[in-house]
């Protein structure tokens, strides 16, 4: 097996993205774009982006014309991952430090070289997507990564971004906390009995993952977004977050209307019309998000969560806790990484030997497990290089992604 160090000794120097971010997104509330991208219209970029990827189609449509003609011939994991014609959501997750950023970002680079227009957004507070790929990638906004040869755009999102949007709703009629913000819904005096919705810290500390929620839910202009997720923990209150909100956000809606009706029958009465603070408005909106998210979480055509693991006991435990909590969820799961396998060798040191022994153990628990052994396994091997730079994730993805 060739090495990475050979691999990038041997490849060519990266091509300066030809694209640029502009209008590839839709529905932008809080994501800007990068002063470093060119600006044009979406009319001159969309239609580029998307007569590239038609262009590749046709070029993929006549490889698969070829090999129709053997009848025992499978579909590769790859051809699946992009057939369909819903768009794609991948989230890459699992325990901290197995390689979720390099396998999310070798997959991205891998739609991206096959002529799918691609985005990768990091929801990981502890962003990595930058020194995975070697280039900055920072601030917020759509960047262009500099060498795939179709668009890949990536964007670390601002968790600070999302909470002032979120906060804006409470801080609508000028005020700044929940009192103000509900004073403003017109259930002012109701503040002290809603304690239990714990309000009070929904709108001022929102809850881990609405950065990530909000994100998803948006409508960007990409065939493929691949998400790289924050560790198990995190991606599970994300995965609970839009019933939460969704059963938070009604509740506080439906007291609403009672009140609203409430006095707006008594103050027809003397001829006053009230106007409804959209305070209220931008809460719906949010639960509307809430509700999309849940569903593309659990629709099995657009959406697929790719565990990523390691081969040790500690890692394999967490990923299938984690199996089972996403089953419970309804998020389809169908793929299993293994990453960082010693690769094959024929002479062993004493400390390989150990370790490749180690290894297998832990694959033997990974066709054991009730909830892996029924997921595709993906190998990836420890490769001799940190990979960083967009050859050497190419030469990953490569790999994996066959
Ligand atoms: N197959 C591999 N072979 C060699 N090094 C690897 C491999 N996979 C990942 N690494 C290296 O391991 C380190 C951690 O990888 P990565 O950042 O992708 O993990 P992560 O799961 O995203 O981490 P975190 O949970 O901190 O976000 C990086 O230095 C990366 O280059």
């Amino acid at each position: 097996m060739a090495t990475l160090s050979s691999y990038l000794l041997s490849s060519p120097p990266l091509c300066k993205s030809r694209f640029s971010a502009t209008s590839l997104v839709s529905g932008i509330d809080f994501i800007s774009f990068s002063p470093r991208t060119t600006l044009s219209s979406s009319s001159t970029v969309l239609p580029a982006i998307l007569s590239l990827s038609v262009k590749h189609n046709r070029r993929r449509n006549s490889l698969q014309v070829k090999s129709v003609a053997s009848p025992t011939e499978t579909i590769s994991e790859f051809d699946e991952m992009v057939s369909g014609t819903k768009r794609k959501y991948y989230m890459l997750g699992g325990k901290g430090g197995v390689g979720k950023t390099s396998c999310a970002a070798s997959l991205a680079v891998r739609f991206a070289n096959n002529g799918h227009p691609t985005l990768v957004v990091s929801t990981d507070p502890a962003h990595s997507l930058s020194d995975s790929f070697a280039q900055d990638l920072t601030g917020g906004m759509l960047v262009p990564v500099e060498g795939p040869e179709a668009p890949l755009f990536a964007l670390e999102i601002n968790p600070e971004k999302a909470r002032e949007e979120f906060r804006s709703a409470s801080q609508m009629n000028g005020g700044t906390g929940v009192k103000d913000f509900m004073d403003g819904m017109g259930l002012g005096m109701l503040v002290e009995q809603l304690g239990e919705l714990k309000l009070g810290e929904l709108l001022d500390t929102p809850p881990p993952g609405l950065d990530e929620a909000i994100a998803i839910s948006k409508e960007f202009c990409y065939s493929i977004i691949v998400f790289d997720t924050a560790p198990t923990g995190h991606t599970l209150r994300l995965l609970s977050l839009p019933d939460f909100l969704d059963a938070s956000i009604g509740k506080i809606l439906k007291l609403r209307q009672k009140i609203t009706s409430a006095t707006s029958a008594i103050k027809s009465v003397f001829g006053k019309e009230e106007k409804g603070p959209d305070a209220a408005d931008k809460l719906e909106k949010l639960r509307e998000r809430m509700v999309k998210v849940r569903e593309l979480f659990r629709d099995t055509e657009s959406t697929e969560f790719v565990i990523v693991t390691i081969p040790t006991v500690m890692a394999v435990s967490e990923s299938s806790r984690l199996s089972a909590s996403l089953k419970k969820e309804s998020v389809p799961v169908k793929r299993l990484i293994v990453n960082q396998l010693l690769p094959p060798s024929s002479s062993d040191c004493k400390f390989c030997s150990i370790k490749r022994k180690d290894q297998m153990r832990a694959l033997d628990m990974i066709r054991e497990d009730s909830e892996l052994s029924a997921l595709t396994l993906m190998e990836a091997p420890l490769v001799d290089m940190e990979i960083r730079g967009v050859p050497a994730l190419r030469f990953l993805g490569d790999i994996i992604w066959k």
